[in-house]
């Protein structure tokens, strides 16, 4: 019913003008599924491997499809990403592309729903899950690799944990970040925007601290419930030599730690990023020991969605929280193993976008299908609030 008989790739567009790939697949039953590749900017030393988008389609074409179609059900999501990866035949997708993998890993799944009749979020999760959304953590200003001549830390997100739907979470973010742009015109400051939809304006990470504060404070007022906020420091991007390299200041690991628990105690930050470099597992372990019982922090390049990874955080007490990329990691089934076994450690997954999206809804479905209790996919922007509206869509269908 849900054999494979036809896969097709194409180059479309991401919200950074880059190519990347689309996958649609077709099943015996006529089930219908098309996905598409996100890309990263912050990217993790240990991720899986993105190739020039038509040399990922030339070669998943030639390697991989031929053991797809009429060969694997699609609805059998472990087979397919089972036949993605032997096609590879690599450890990090670096013959066929994780781009290529990925998006035909994706749409297989979207497939194999559509020939079932049931939605993806319950296909990925099964009649027990599925009954919860995630609640949004909402970028709002946002630098690093994201946007020149603006803040050193990544991202500053939005967290309405007091929402008491998914709806009011997310109309909440878009209330922060409108605020903001009123708080940075009212002191004649630039409104630009960096890729993923926040504000980038050029002031430096102490003052976008005060302006966040500021923001969520006073709609958290207006609405009546809770709205911390968190950060994506994306430290490896600012490691070099052993310290952490800002605009203003140079810092030791030990400093780096403390400036984060500093910032965790001032601000209630209900969730740090990447608070230090890809590599210091002992690191973080002593950093989550101060701060585990205030906050998450989360691994985002420190595991890149691996679970070998996750297994080592784990086992060190590197983190509390894993960041779920299925581009990083290549398939929706390593994506899914991932989520487990942070599960099986009281490690709590939060979903993500990449920084280059298209308007692929799939990572709404993947964290209402797991019960994932957040999701990071920006706050304004076409490819962002595709998966924001997806969210609302499946809010209204429970
Ligand atoms: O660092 C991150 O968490 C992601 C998403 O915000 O950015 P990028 O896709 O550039 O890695
Ligand atoms: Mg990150």
């Amino acid at each position: 019913m849900t054999r494979i008989t036809d896969i097709t790739l194409r180059r479309v567009l991401d919200s950074r003008g880059n190519t990347t790939v689309e996958a649609d697949v077709s099943t015996t039953s006529g089930g219908f599924g098309r996905a598409a590749a996100p890309s990263g900017a912050s990217t993790g030393e240990h991720e899986a491997i993105e190739l020039d988008a038509a040399e990922a389609i030339e070669r998943a074409e030639e390697k991989a499809i031929p053991d797809l179609e009429s060969e694997v059900d699609a609805e059998n999501q472990r087979a397919v990403d089972a036949a993605l990866r032997e096609a590879d035949g690599t450890t990090n997708f670096s013959e066929i592309g994780a781009n290529s993998a990925v998006a035909i890993s994706m749409a297989a799944a979207k497939a194999g729903a559509d020939s079932i009749g049931i939605p993806l979020y319950h296909h990925l999760g099964g009649t027990f899950r599925g009954n919860t959304t995630p609640t949004p953590l909402g970028n709002v200003i946002g630098g690093g690799a994201h946007a020149a001549e603006a803040t050193n830390i990544q991202e500053f997100l939005s967290v309405p944990v007091g929402a008491p739907s998914v709806e009011e979470a997310v109309l909440a973010n878009a209330r922060v970040h409108a605020h903001i742009k009123e708080l940075l015109q009212a002191e004649g400051i630039p409104t630009n925007k960096g890729d993923e939809g926040a504000w980038a304006p050029p002031i430096d990470d102490a003052k976008a601290f005060d302006i966040v504060d500021d923001a969520t404070t006073t709609v958290a007022d207006e609405l009546g419930f809770e709205i911390g906020f968190g950060l994506d420091m994306a430290a490896s991007e600012l490691h070099e030599n052993g310290e952490y390299v800002y605009d203003d200041d140079v810092k030791s690991t030990a400093e780096q730690i403390d400036y984060v628990e500093e910032m965790v105690h001032e601000y209630g930050l209900k969730y740090v990023e990447d608070p230090l470099d890809e590599n210091a597992f002992g690191e973080w372990a002593e950093l989550t020991d101060r701060v585990r019982e205030e906050t998450l922090i989360c691994g985002d390049d420190l595991f890149v969605t691996n679970t070998s990874r996750l297994q080592e955080g784990i086992e060190k007490g590197s983190a509390n929280s894993i960041l779920i990329k299925p581009n990083q990691i290549g398939t929706l089934t390593d994506a899914i193993d991932a989520i487990e076994r942070g599960a099986e450690n009281d490690i709590e997954s939060v979903i993500s976008h990449r920084s280059g999206e298209t308007e692929d809804t799939t990572i709404a479905h993947v964290a209402v299908g797991t019960d994932a209790p957040f999701i990071k996919t920006g706050t304004v922007g076409g490819e962002r609030t595709a998966k924001l509206n997806e969210l609302l869509r499946i809010e209204g269908q429970a």
